[in-house]
């Protein structure tokens, strides 16, 4: 069984919640856009790399959310490599100071935030991106795969945030759907499976994004325990 039990749920509903995931590529834009579209609330990318290959997250939640641009936040930090953003940063010569970052003020609540890559990814030499989670005290979502390997990452990470105190609001899986893997992930992370994002036929568009906002949860049942 996991090491430390999960952390008790927020007695009132937190300001926001931060989006991480098992790996980079996992699906957290994708679940990040329809969970502000679900909930018309704000997005945040504060850590951006990787903009010499891809448009960015930020602007892709703006194209597939269609929202107003108030509900996009700018990141706090944009890089060119394709890298975690310590690697990142020190090829552009870029000092990170997120010991300075504290959840902005969001013109529509929640916030949601998104990670970049997984858990322990370094922002700076000694801090790693759960301990900036832990720093802004709020509540996660976990996205991770729905197939053959998921019960052994995504348990680790709910070890992880665990271990450091963080809150789980529940998990979101991505791929072929797996009700034994959901189940098993439920029992044994205690954590409350949220949605199951099915494989998209085509690239993901707008019209796709507002079909999967209408089966998020409402943001008012994120923090039932
Ligand atoms: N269920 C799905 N069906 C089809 N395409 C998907 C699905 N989930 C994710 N994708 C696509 O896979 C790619 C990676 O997804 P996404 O950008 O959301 O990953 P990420 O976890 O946000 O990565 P990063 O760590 O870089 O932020 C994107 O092109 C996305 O559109
Ligand atoms: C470039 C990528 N799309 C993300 N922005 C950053 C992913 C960092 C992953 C680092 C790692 O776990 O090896
Ligand atoms: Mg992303």
């Amino acid at each position: 069984m996991l090491y430390a039990p999960p952390p008790p749920l927020p007695s009132h509903p937190p300001k926001g919640v931060f989006v991480t995931g098992t790996d980079t590529g996992i699906g957290k834009t994708l679940i990040s856009a329809a969970l502000t579209r679900a909930w018309h609330g704000t997005y945040w990318k504060p850590f951006q790399t990787g903009l010499a290959e891809e448009p960015g997250d930020t602007e892709t939640v703006q194209q597939l959310t269609e929202l107003s641009q108030d509900h996009i936040l700018p990141p706090a930090y944009a890089l060119q490599a394709p890298l975690a953003p310590a690697a990142a940063s020190a090829l552009e010569g870029i000092t990170l100071h997120p010991e300075q970052l504290t959840l902005p003020e969001a013109p529509h609540a929640p916030l949601i935030i998104e990670g970049a890559g997984g858990l322990m990814v370094p922002l700076t030499k000694t801090m790693l991106m759960i301990d900036f989670i832990a720093q802004l005290g709020v509540p996660v979502i976990l996205v991770t795969r729905s197939n053959l390997g998921t019960l052994n990452h995504t348990l680790l990470s709910l070890e992880a945030l665990y271990q450091r105190g963080i809150p789980v609001l529940g998990f979101i899986t991505n791929g072929v759907d797996s009700p034994q893997n959901n189940q098993i992930l439920e029992s044994i992370g205690q954590c409350r499976a949220l949605y199951h994002l099915a494989p998209l036929s085509t690239p993901p568009t707008a019209t796709a994004l507002r079909h999967i906002a209408t089966h998020i949860p409402p943001w008012a049942t994120m923090n039932a325990s």
